[in-house]
């Protein structure tokens, strides 16, 4: 099978291009080489190369800048995903797009189901939701995974900030009140393959689903757990865990508003795949080890 790859060099891009190695020959084009706010281009590549499988792991993925930045994230995170659909829906071939738990609105304290009401409360949020929609609409076949927190070994992300501002500073404050599960790329890339897998003997599975390791946490203790296993690992740290002080969202305002509820049900991808997903912490554990080799 030829299938297409977009947003290789990203965190879960990178993760998929190794998960999915075996399912064929992978098209994988960088930014440089096609320009995905460009229609025009994309559709050329689709026509030209001719997928039979389209994993979507591009996005707009810096959610205060797109406050600003508005017609960027509608081209890549609405636009872009509705484009691939009317492809696939066309060709008849499986769509793999990624989405996000800032779909949700956000209130309350119980885990978000895949057909709870929505309500974003960011431009990040209002594109990605539009990005579901239109793939939804497409009557393509789809597997959307709605995941949160992503980090990795690579990237820019909280695990390896966290890890450069503890070996710089003494003291830290972090939100503390928004709840959620921090998630590997590499666990997103494990289970996709898993699912398209599946998909490939049982086409009834495609689907939204939820994907995010067990377990919640704040930010706060997402980096209270980073030190705490950093040090296990041997790595020096400079801040002592109780100088790591958990403050309100109210105190660090940004421009885009976050969820302070962001605990996904992953109970239909568990059911779908008949896997019970790893908790939080023993995922946190292998990114580190990975990160620190
Ligand atoms: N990072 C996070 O915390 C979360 C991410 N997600 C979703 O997960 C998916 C993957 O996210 P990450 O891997 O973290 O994103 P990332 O920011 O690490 O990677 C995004 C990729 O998109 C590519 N890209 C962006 N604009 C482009 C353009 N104009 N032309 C070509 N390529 C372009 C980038 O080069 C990069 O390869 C996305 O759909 C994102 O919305 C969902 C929840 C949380």
């Amino acid at each position: 099978m030829k299938w297409l790859l977009l947003g290789v060099n990203g965190q879960v891009g990178h993760e998929l291009q190794r998960y999915l190695s075996s399912m064929g020959k992978c098209l994988a084009p960088t930014r440089q080489q096609l320009d995905l706010s460009n229609s025009a281009a994309v559709t050329h590549y689709l026509a030209e190369h001719q997928p039979e499988m389209v994993v979507n792991a591009a996005a707009y993925t810096a959610v205060d800048k797109a406050e600003e930045d508005v017609a960027l994230a509608t081209a890549l995170n609405a636009d872009l995903p509705a484009l691939l659909a009317d492809y696939c829906a066309q060709q008849s071939v499986l769509l793999v797009h990624y989405s996000s738990d800032y779909v949700y609105p956000g209130n309350g304290d119980h885990a978000w189901q895949e057909e709870d009401p929505t309500g974003p409360l960011s431009v990040y949020g209002q594109s990605k939701l539009a990005g579901d929609a239109a793939i939804q609409a497409s009557g393509c076949d789809y597997l959307i995974f709605r995941t949160s927190w992503v980090y990795s070994a690579r990237g820019h992300n909280f695990m390896k900030t966290m890890l450069r501002l503890g070996k710089d500073k003494q003291q830290l404050t972090i939100v503390g009140d928004q709840i959620g599960a921090p998630t590997p790329a590499r666990l997103i890339a494990e289970v996709t393959a898993q699912a398209i897998r599946r998909y490939q003997q049982n086409p009834a599975i495609k689907g939204l689903y939820h994907l995010a390791p067990r377990g919640q946490t704040s930010w706060h203790g997402f980096a209270c757990e980073i030190f705490d296993q950093a040090s296990l690992l041997g790595v020096e740290l400079s801040i002592a865990r109780d100088r790591v002080t958990a403050i309100p969202t109210s105190e660090y305002p940004t421009p885009a508003t976050r969820p302070l509820n962001s605990r996904l049900d992953l109970s239909r991808l568990e059911q779908a795949l008949g896997i019970q997903l790893p908790d939080w912490r023993s995922q946190l554990s292998l990114t580190l080890s990975e990160h620190l080799g």
